[in-house]
């Protein structure tokens, strides 16, 4: 039979095709621009038909209609591997039950210890030549659920790029149950959020720190993507990149002739992810292009093969950092906001990595409701704050006043290096404070 033969004969509509998932299933509904939008509509009109369908995903980007139907969580239960905005926004009527993760290790958790999938379901581009339909800019754990699952339904999205491997990054239409053409809708457009003046301190500080040859690994959030804009604005050259997550400014850097990747040890010459989130003009840079290469995350990630890479600088955003170095960077106390994603592989991956380092940023205080400072440099995390790097990982902490290398310091050193890059006017009382937990010497000073 031909590709276009077996296209006809599993091509379904998308109710058809959802009829397939029986109550107390667990499905996977894809992570990230793959999240499926067209079987999401069909399958919340079985609400009432279903109860207890277990769904995963990882970093949602989209609103849900399976969880708008349910905005209680009896027929749908709504699971993430890494929580996003809209999963938040899911969060304030029904359970998300976040589970934590080595990013790096995601593919085997779902290959060796998840409950099986009865159904995958992934955004993917239409089918090639070859009969082979392309996961789009989301390798990650894609290929892992595709094997896990009982069956399979892609839902094609004209709008996916085309993400050229590495490996995974695809599934064959012989692997296929069912196919459904869905409305091909939009990507989500995430932009980068505004440079503060705060944003821009911070990364001038590490922009310091780098030069010309260097890796660059940026993490989610403000702070990373800033330091992207303002190393494409800098003079460096030859840097490399090798990421878990592409974002625009990788294109804005590689537009000013920065990313020639020559100096790599791992993949020379190619920009490597295993995901991206971003705007159209990250979404036509990656198509079909050959200077990206999209591997799955247990590759991208592994802390043994990113730090193959000389002077690899990964850059990170917290929460928040207490005393002894514990850095939260994914809970507001009790409130899941994210998640531990690959911040513990790139902390290992940036200090293993001959001349790498491995910086975790943050402001240095937020305004609360009421209008007062209060510093993310504490004296212990509040209950409920979660330890995503433990202080024995030690990476360098900076703020707009600072930067604090906390590698082989003792517990006063690193009260005196972290409160010496706290907020100025929140210094005293967490001085006090350390006095009180036994951390503080009598010959400690804050410069
Ligand atoms: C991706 C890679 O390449 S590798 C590894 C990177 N991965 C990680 O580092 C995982 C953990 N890190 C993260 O999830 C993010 O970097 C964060 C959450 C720490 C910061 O991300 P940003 O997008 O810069 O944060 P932003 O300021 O938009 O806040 C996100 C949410 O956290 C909340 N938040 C942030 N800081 C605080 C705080 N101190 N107290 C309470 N809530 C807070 C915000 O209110 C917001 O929630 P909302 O959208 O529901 O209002
Ligand atoms: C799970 C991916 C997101 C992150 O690493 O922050």
């Amino acid at each position: 039979m031909s590709f276009a033969d077996e296209y006809r004969k599993k091509l379904v509509s998308a109710d058809e095709a959802v009829r397939i998932v029986k109550s107390g299933d667990w499905i996977d509904f894809g992570s990230f621009l793959g999240q499926v939008r067209t079987l999401d509509k069909a399958l919340a009109k079985r609400k009432d038909e279903l109860s207890d369908v277990k769904i995963w995903t990882c970093v949602n980007p989209y609103p849900t209609e399976v969880n708008v139907a349910d905005p209680e969580g009896d027929s749908f239960i709504w699971h993430s591997w890494h929580m996003s905005g809209a999963d938040r926004k899911v969060a304030k009527t029904k359970a998300v039950y976040y589970s934590s993760i080595v990013y790096s290790e995601l593919p085997r958790y779902v290959r060796e210890h998840i409950e099986p999938l009865a159904v995958a379901m992934l955004q993917v581009t239409p089918m090639d030549k070859h009969g082979y339909f392309n996961f789009g800019p989301q390798a990650t754990h894609t290929r892992a659920v595709c094997d896990r699952a009982q069956k399979i339904i892609v839902e094609v999205n004209e709008k996916q790029p085309r993400c050229l491997g590495g490996y995974e990054e695809a599934i064959h239409i012989s692997e296929v149950d069912y196919i459904v053409e869905g409305e091909n809708q939009p990507l989500a457009q995430i932009p980068a959020p505004p440079l503060s003046e705060v944003d821009q301190k911070i990364a001038q500080l590490i922009l310091e720190d780098m030069h010309d040859g260097c890796c660059v690994q940026l993490g989610i959030g403000g702070i990373p993507n800033a330091v992207g804009m303002m190393i494409a604005d800098s003079d460096l050259k030859d840097l490399g990149c090798h990421t878990e997550m592409l974002v625009d400014a990788y294109v804005h850097m590689h537009e000013a002739g920065k990313l020639s990747g020559s100096k790599k040890q791992t993949d020379p010459g190619k920009m490597v992810y295993t995901f991206a989130l971003g705007t159209q003009i990250l979404y036509d840079f990656i198509d079909d292009n050959t200077k990206c290469a999209i591997y799955p995350v247990n590759y991208t990630n592994k802390p043994a093969i990113s730090s193959l890479n000389d002077n690899l600088i990964t850059i990170n955003n917290a929460v928040e950092i207490d005393l002894y170095g514990q850095i939260c960077a994914e809970s507001s106390g009790f409130r899941q906001i994210s998640g531990t994603g690959g911040q513990f592989d790139f902390v290992l991956a940036g200090y293993l990595s001959r001349g790498g380092k491995s910086f975790v940023c943050m402001p240095s205080s937020y305004k609360a409701a009421d209008g007062s400072i209060k510093s993310r440099i504490c004296p212990t995390l509040p209950p409920g704050g979660i330890v995503t790097d433990t202080r024995s990982m030690a990476p360098i902490i900076v703020t707009e006043y600072g930067k604090f290398q906390q590698k082989g310091m003792s517990v006063w050193q690193r009260a005196e290096g972290l409160i010496g890059i706290a907020h100025p006017d929140t210094r005293d009382e967490l001085i006090k404070a350390a006095q009180e937990q036994g951390i503080w010497r009598r010959s400690n000073k804050i410069s």
